[in-house]
């Protein structure tokens, strides 16, 4: 069995490996290269993640055999869908998009949605329905490599995209406060539930299964606004 920190270190190498900020798409949009057409794209597409990220954690919510896991977990859930008077992540997304010039109705009605984009999404939220909670949670560890790429993403946004209104960066602001509390919490849940090196396994398979799924997502992208030279 690996111990803890060889096992972190592996999760870790995961990342490096195969996040989605080493994608093509995610590199052009770092480099500022992404036309307005293709980043409006991006933003509704990954709106269906955003509004999925609830449900999944729903699913796990409902698998956590402890009310301390819980009591914790369920804060994710707030944090996507609001409550009154603080409208949450989702609401943040939307707001984003009308920032970059997408109407609500068309974020809300999918119609921007793609289907790979649609498949790789629900395949993720099935994955949380069927597997074990500590698998489920191993391929949220994701989470552990989006805040510094989210930190970059607000200046870059920022200095390279001024066409889109800077109220819209809220919802990369809360992120750079949930996300590391999330991931924190995540990793310690796969430490202490991977009992042996079948299940540490398992929960590396899990976290490279998610980095798949944001990978296809901007291959999606990819392949139906490609770049000028792509065409
Ligand atoms: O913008 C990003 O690059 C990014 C990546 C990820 C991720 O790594 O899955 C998440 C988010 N953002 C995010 O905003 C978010 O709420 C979130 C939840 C989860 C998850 O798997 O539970 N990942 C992510």
């Amino acid at each position: 069995m690996l111990s803890n920190e060889q096992f972190t270190t592996k999760l870790r190498q995961v990342g490096e490996e195969r996040y989605h900020d080493k994608h093509p798409y995610h590199v052009a949009m770092h480099e500022g290269k992404l036309s307005p057409a293709q980043l409006q794209a991006w933003i509704a597409n990954r709106f269906y993640y955003q509004k999925n990220i609830p449900i999944k954690d729903a699913l796990v919510l409902s698998k956590l055999p402890s009310r301390e896991d819980r009591r914790e977990w369920i804060q994710r859930i707030i944090d996507h869908d609001g409550r009154e008077g603080s409208e949450g992540g989702i609401e943040a997304w939307i707001r984003l998009g009308e920032a970059a010039g997408i109407p609500r109705e068309e974020m809300l009605d999918e119609r921007r949605v793609l289907p790979a984009v649609r498949f790789a999404v629900d395949a993720y939220v099935n994955f949380c329905r069927l597997e074990p909670w500590p698998i489920a949670v191993a391929s949220s560890l994701t989470e552990l490599f989006a805040p510094s790429l989210v930190s970059k993403r607000i200046a870059i946004f920022e200095q390279l995209y001024p066409w889109i209104r800077p109220e819209g960066l809220a919802y990369f602001q809360a992120r750079l406060h949930q996300a590391p509390r999330d991931a924190d919490h995540g990793l310690s849940l796969v430490l202490r539930e991977c009992k042996d090196r079948r299940d540490q396994e398992q929960a590396i398979s899990a976290l490279r299964f998610k980095c798949d799924v944001l990978w296809a997502l901007l291959d999606a992208l990819s392949l139906a606004f490609p770049g000028e030279n792509e065409r």
